[in-house]
């Protein structure tokens, strides 16, 4: 990055060529960001064509502030080849101030999350942001609120705005499911922007349509075709997982390397000079197909990719004969060759071949990023990489963990739309009532005393469902009461009934996907319960804090990175400790933290409120993460493509 720097600085020098700041020019639309009122830049152009970022003569121009005379300069910032980065917004100065921006930027690094913050002033107004932008696509199989089935749509839901929101050009590329339900509403405000492309896979060309809405300052593309249109969610329906999801992601991942070429999205498209935020593996395609689909033909050889790893339990692995119809060169077979154990095999002539969309994306990514560091640690390890340690390992340097952060807009109980009464820090009396309206619409005994104890999630071996199951009997002796939200797996979906049937007057059930009574449950509970064998990051115990609400977590992953346990004879619980934390992955280990919880609920009154508190008012906001994930977009960046 020094070099680019120093080339932003030798342009802006009053002794370089240009005559003066004041007098240099720049052709280039700026569109006013009127959210955070810095200037947006949209991406070069060359007369209404397809950006490529390249040959184009760029110069810089004061752009006067309606509120500040001072002005801004832009600034370009091109590599070692001369092409073209970013820009930089610098308030206009002269070789002193000059330096000191450049002095702010090398400090930025190691400068505190706050202050990298825009930063306010005294009169209200932001500060010009002096940062590179960049063009950053994510490609993911859901983003909320258009789809969801878990956290994953959580985080490209939200993530996007937040870095759109620090000046970056983003676009999301998704499916468009139509499920032929009241929920195809939300793709409502997507209009059709008549581009037809055509993608070489499964056989032939398949034609891809691309549907798009500005929201939030993220450009949200949505990839239509007739197999993302049926009943069900994304990836199934009440007979089980769909048979087809690997074209359909590959559909997916083919249309997203097209989009930022051919998609004059607000007039302009992304171009080549962009970064892929590929997530899990349905879109772990994507690294490869820039490897060896376009890098060979000379495009995209100035972007970057990045896998984020949201789950290593899904990996997308098929049977070896799917590659010859991904549209990938024969060569490139060994990236997702993929050899299961002797141990894992079927039968006698079964020789363990098959494709593995998860590793493509490991050996071929750029970077990779976990949803925690915990979790970033685990995958590479035996017992928690699920196949994949030995590679990840190899890696490592190029390795690491981002705790997510939640939508405090959406999930903020001052104002929560869902719940029966809102209530914050300075006024917790609506946190009581949300608890009786709870116990009210579920049919449990109206007991304020009583500890009210919540589960959400899918109901899959991740989340710890057997360790309930093993433990209810006895927890159902205590004085407790019980209630789950969760759909998937339909044997624990039948236990869910089965156990609301033998404990009525303590245990409900909720069998289904719901997020009005997820937040319901949220805000109405006393504790929430999150015993998962591993967890990535874990959206839950975040939400569960921020509305008052005790998590009992197992130790793992992202649990372990975000809940402080509780020890009244330790001084830093009294100022740290947000829940109870347990191990090993035990029935005993878990109702002896539950045990622990129910007693300080019930005996004493100040450390809970204590606990509620501090949960509640910590910073989960997406800015931390984002910010962190753009010091890894800009490590990206500073090294080649790694294929
Ligand atoms: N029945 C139901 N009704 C309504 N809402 C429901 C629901 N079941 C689940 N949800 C919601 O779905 C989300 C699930 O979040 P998790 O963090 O548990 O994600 P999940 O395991 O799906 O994702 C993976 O990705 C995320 C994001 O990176 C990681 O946090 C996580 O550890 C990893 O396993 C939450 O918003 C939750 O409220």
């Amino acid at each position: 990055m020094d070099s680019l720097q120093l080339h932003a600085l030798l342009l802006l020098h009053p002794c370089a060529s240009s005559p003066s700041l004041r007098q240099l020019r720049f052709p280039l639309p700026l569109i006013r960001n009127s959210r955070n009122r810095n200037f947006r830049l949209f991406s070069a152009h060359n007369g209404g064509a397809a950006s490529q970022d390249g040959p184009f003569a760029f110069e810089e121009k004061v752009v006067s502030s309606p509120k500040d005379d001072r002005g801004l300069v832009l600034a370009r910032e091109t590599d070692d080849f001369g092409y073209l980065v970013g820009f930089r917004l610098i308030p206009e100065s002269g070789l002193e101030e000059l330096m000191s921006v450049q002095h702010a930027i090398a400090e930025e690094d190691s400068s505190s999350d706050e202050a990298k913050k825009p930063g306010l002033k005294d009169t209200g107004e932001e500060e010009a942001e002096t940062r590179v932008s960049y063009n950053i696509i994510f490609v993911t199989a859901e983003a909320a609120p258009y789809s969801k089935t878990g956290g994953l749509a959580d985080v490209c839901g939200s993530l996007p705005i937040a870095l759109a929101a620090r000046g970056h050009r983003v676009m999301v590329v998704t499916p468009r499911y139509i499920h032929g339900t009241s929920e195809d509403a939300k793709f409502a405000g997507a209009v059709d922007l008549a581009q037809r492309t055509k993608v070489s896979c499964f056989g032939g060309a398949q034609e891809v349509g691309f549907f798009h809405e500005y929201r939030e300052g993220v450009d949200w593309v949505f990839v239509d075709h007739p197999s993302f249109h049926r009943p069900g969610n994304p990836y199934g329906d009440k007979f089980g997982t769909f048979g087809d999801n690997q074209f359909r992601f590959t559909l997916l991942s083919h249309a997203a390397c097209e989009a930022p070429l051919v998609l004059p999205l607000g007039g302009f498209t992304y171009g080549e000079k962009c970064l892929f935020l590929a997530n899990d593996w349905h879109a772990s395609l994507v690294p490869v197909l820039l490897a060896a689909k376009y890098r060979p033909h000379g495009v995209y050889t100035d972007a970057r990719s990045i896998l984020v790893i949201h789950n290593i339990a899904h990996q997308g692995v098929e049977p070896a004969i799917t590659y010859s119809s991904l549209g990938l060169p024969t060569e490139w077979y060994g990236a997702l060759e993929w050899v299961f154990p002797t141990w894992a095999r079927t039968h006698a002539l079964d020789t363990g071949e098959a494709v593995n969309f998860l590793k493509g994306a490991v050996v071929t990514a750029d970077r990779i990023v976990t949803v925690s560091k915990g979790y970033s640690w685990e995958i590479t390890t035996s017992e928690g990489g699920n196949g994949l340690h030995e590679l990840l390992n190899g890696r490592k340097s190029i390795l690491n963990g981002i705790t997510n952060g939640i939508d405090v807009t959406e999930w903020d109980p001052s104002c929560d739309k869902h719940i029966a009464f809102n209530y914050s820090v300075d006024d917790l009396s609506g946190k009581a009532k949300c608890k009786y309206a709870l116990q009210q619409e579920l049919g449990l005994p109206v007991r304020p005393d009583c500890p009210l104890i919540g589960f959400i999630g899918r109901l899959d071996y991740q989340k710890g469902i057997d360790l309930i199951r093993l433990a209810m009997p006895e927890l159902m002796e205590a004085d407790v009461q019980f209630v789950m939200l969760g759909s998937g797996n339909p044997i624990y979906e039948d236990w869910m009934r089965a156990t609301e049937s033998v404990y009525r007057d303590k245990f409900r059930g909720w069998v289904g996907f719901n997020v009005p009574i997820s937040h319901k449950i949220t805000a109405g509970c006393d504790i929430l319960l999150m015993p998962s064998a591993f967890e990535p990051c874990g959206l839950n115990q975040l939400y569960a804090m921020r509305y008052g609400t005790i998590p009992v977590v197992h130790e793992t992953g992202g649990l372990r990175d975000t809940v402080h346990n509780f020890n009244p004879y330790t001084e830093d619980s009294k100022t740290e400790s947000t829940g109870w934390t347990f191990s090993p992955l035990t029935k005993e280990s878990m109702l002896a933290a539950l045990r622990y919880a129910i007693q300080t609920y019930n005996e004493h009154k100040s450390s809970w409120e204590g606990l509620m508190l501090r949960g509640m008012t910590k910073d989960y906001t997406w800015v931390n993460a984002a910010t962190q994930y753009e010091q890894i977009i800009e490590w990206a960046f500073i090294d080649p493509p790694y294929c």
